[in-house]
């Protein structure tokens, strides 16, 4: 039976280790930390998500710059809102939160923002950076990923490792990350041929899929260690209620898996720390602190 990863835990013990690093900044800075966050539209999971980051930004001790626009907004009026907080020496990081409405431009948004407070990780330059080993801002996600992995297995080196997705903002930067930490990294996606074989070879997999519980038990390789991204509201067992379920069929993994984070409490709870993580310190290098 596997261990279960408590990203949840985990997370909070990461938001005290930053709320300590935010502490010592406001000694030597004479400010906070600033993270502003920018939300477009009504989207009900979003709302959600943008209220829990400002809530924990704020216990974290920093400040919490909220930024609500209509549905409507103009891409105009957006890319003048990222051009005012790119100037405003108060903030230090920006999260644009996605999707954006339909008539946006995600990628122009992004793109907008200062690499230097890209605090999410998901401009160009920040890819580029993590792609070369040069210093920059690694999305939340793979970041927190890659802290659980670490906590569990200590040194990566030599693994045999699955990212299944090749998104920007997980799959491509978790491989990126992997390598780093000198695993064999396979990067598999839709087209992949026997995907099943290709997780057995795997000691880690991180699915990042987005389709629930695609990930059978009889997959997973003894022992392996399995990172599971996936968010996907489901109808539940009682009429009309729903439930959070993985890219992996947990009960079957749990059985054969060495460890495994479960959903909720497993990678979620990591993404909202390591975007504290990295506004503390975008806030420590733009002070020259870091
Ligand atoms: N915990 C967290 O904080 C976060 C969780 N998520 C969750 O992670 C999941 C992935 O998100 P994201 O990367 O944005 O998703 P995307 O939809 O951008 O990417 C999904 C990837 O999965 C691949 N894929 C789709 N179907 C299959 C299949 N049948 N077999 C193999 N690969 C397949 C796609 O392949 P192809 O490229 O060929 O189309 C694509 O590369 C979602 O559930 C999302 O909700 C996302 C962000 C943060
Ligand atoms: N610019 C931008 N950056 C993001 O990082 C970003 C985004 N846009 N858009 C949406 C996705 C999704 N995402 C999650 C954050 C926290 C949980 C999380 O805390 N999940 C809890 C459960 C939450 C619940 O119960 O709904 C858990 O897994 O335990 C999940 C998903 C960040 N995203």
């Amino acid at each position: 039976m596997a261990t279960r990863i408590d990203g949840k835990a985990f997370a909070a013990s990461l938001r005290e280790k930053v709320a300590e690093g935010v502490a010592t900044f406001v000694a030597k800075a004479g400010r906070k930390p600033g993270l502003a966050v920018v939300l477009v539209g009504e989207d009900p999971a979003s709302q959600v998500y943008v209220r829990n980051k400002h809530k924990m930004t704020v216990a974290a001790g920093m400040e919490s710059f909220e930024h609500r626009l209509p549905a409507d907004t103009s891409q105009e009026a957006l890319l003048a809102l990222v051009d005012q907080l790119n100037a405003d020496p108060a903030v230090d990081g920006i999260l644009v939160q996605l999707p954006l409405p339909k008539g946006l431009d995600e990628n122009a948004v992004i793109q907008a923002i200062d690499p230097d407070k890209d605090v999410d990780g998901f401009t160009t330059a920040s890819a580029g950076r993590l792609a070369t080993g040069l210093p920059g801002f690694v999305a939340c996600t793979p970041l927190g990923c890659l802290m659980l992995l670490k906590d569990q297995l200590g040194d990566l080196s030599g693994k045999n490792a699955v990212v299944i997705g090749r998104s920007n903002i997980v799959g491509k930067p978790m491989a990126q990350l992997l390598l780093q930490e000198s695993c064999t990294v396979t990067i598999a996606h839709s087209r992949t041929v026997d995907l099943p074989a290709v997780v057995r070879g795997a000691d880690i997999v991180v699915a990042a899929v987005g389709r629930p519980e695609m990930v059978k038990g009889d997959w997973i390789k003894p022992g392996a260690t399995v990172i599971d991204v996936g968010i996907n509201r489901v109808p539940a067992a009682e009429e009309g209620k729903t439930k959070l379920v993985g890219d992996v069929d947990f009960a079957g993994a749990e059985a054969t898996a060495g460890a495994i984070t479960p959903v909720p409490g497993g990678v979620g709870p990591m993404t909202i720390a390591c975007l504290l993580y990295n506004t503390l310190e975008a806030a420590n290098r733009r002070e020259g602190l870091a």
